[in-house]
């Protein structure tokens, strides 16, 4: 092969090509033909491919319809011969979605085909365990990968680090939490390990937590604006106003999000369950089927609140992403994957459970058998 075609080979690669999308390719359709969108403004696209960059404009009779159904940034394209517009959209990976903020019954995509999410979230004002629950679920639910960054760890007393980064860890299973300094270069080898050859990240936060900051020490030069902070409220202005994916020096791909103002979950029951699988688990031991884990006797979930296991704020929290998803309807799946993954578990074994009698709070208890 020659270097050119072995460069123009690796390009495709570093963007994230993989088996995935080659095996979806048919006899007549090639890599010089297939493209990763890098970028949207309105109705024009960013396609990266060996070809380099080109622009084209999404297909009229690709604007209506299902928003699932149309590109997003870190998509896959086929394109015609001429490069000029896009014939198809591969099968994605993965799909980081929210809850479209003009219409409750539809979805917004923000990023697809990510192996990684990056959640930043910064040591003052903004931590919150339950804004990270939702990131938590949206992250899980994508299919990529989760990670939780602590941000402005240089700014913040060492006893409040240690006590975010041990709480956040607590959240789910063994979900990685790093406290960082964005700024500084060691950053980026602290992260390495996530960023390596064809690896998608993105990243997800509240403005101003520094995530274009992020960006630019991965990149190893400004690529992307940051923005100062108003102090008094540690609340960015919003200075990253769309999607855009870059390549990395080590040789992945990193996408910078706009900081959102409104982050609703999309329909996904069974992820918001799965992040809360230790309310889950303990659900399983209360006495009675249908505890609201309130004042009913015998209740699991309120004796490890007791014991100090659980906290009220997380099982508020649980109470109130169900809700959302209990007011939206039924789940739907965006990628074969997703698919996989809504599949219902295997519940865990446990003793059979008698109704409370109907009441809300403290249902009559029925006598032991
Ligand atoms: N001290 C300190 N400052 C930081 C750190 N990370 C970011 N900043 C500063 O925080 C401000 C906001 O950072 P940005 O990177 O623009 O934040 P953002 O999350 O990209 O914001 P949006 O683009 O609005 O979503 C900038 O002034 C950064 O220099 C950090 O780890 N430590
Ligand atoms: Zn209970």
């Amino acid at each position: 092969m020659q270097t050119d075609d072995m460069q123009k080979d690796s390009i495709l690669s570093t963007l994230g090509w993989s088996e995935h999308f080659s095996q979806q390719l048919s006899e007549d359709e090639t890599t010089e033909h297939v493209g990763r969108v890098s970028s949207i403004h309105a109705v024009l696209m960013n396609v990266w491919g060996k070809f380099g960059k080109v622009q084209m404009p999404l297909p009229g009779n690709w604007l209506g319809g299902k928003a699932e159904a149309k590109p997003t940034v870190g998509d896959w394209l086929v394109l015609d011969k001429n490069k000029q517009y896009p014939v198809r959209m591969l099968e994605r990976k993965t799909v980081f979605v929210r809850r479209s903020p003009q219409n409750e019954k539809t979805v917004q995509l923000v990023a697809a085909n990510l192996d990684t999410v990056f959640i930043v979230s910064s040591l003052n004002h903004d931590f919150s365990l339950s804004r990270l629950e939702r990131y938590l679920a949206l992250a899980i639910q994508s299919g990529a990968q989760p990670v939780i960054i602590l941000t402005k760890a240089d700014e913040a007393n060492q006893s409040f680090v240690g006590s975010c980064v041990a709480d956040a860890k607590t959240l789910y299973q063994n979900v990685p939490v790093l406290a960082v300094d964005g700024r500084e270069e060691r950053t980026a080898t602290l992260l390495k390990d996530w960023c390596g050859h064809g690896h998608s990240i993105a990243l997800v936060g509240s403005s101003g937590v520094g995530k274009s900051t992020l960006i630019n020490t991965m990149m190893k030069e400004e690529v992307t604006l940051t923005g100062a902070i108003r102090d008094a409220d540690s609340k960015g202005r919003h200075t990253t106003s769309s999607r855009t994916l870059y390549l990395m020096p080590c040789g992945g791909t990193i996408m910078d999000v706009p900081g959102f103002r409104e982050l609703q979950l999309p329909p996904c029951e069974e992820v918001v369950k799965e992040v809360f699988h230790d309310i889950q688990e303990l659900i399983e031991s209360c006495a009675f089927v249908d505890c609201q884990h309130d004042q009913e006797p015998d209740c699991a979930v309120q004796q490890a609140i007791a014991a100090g296991k659980l906290t009220q704020r997380r099982l508020d929290n649980y109470h109130k992403l169900l809700e959302e998803q209990a007011r939206t309807g039924t789940e739907r799946t965006y990628t074969k994957r997703q698919e996989r993954q809504m599949a219902p578990r295997p519940k865990t074994g446990g003793r059979p459970r008698r109704r409370s009698g109907g009441g809300k709070k403290g249902g009559k208890k029925k006598k032991k058998k």
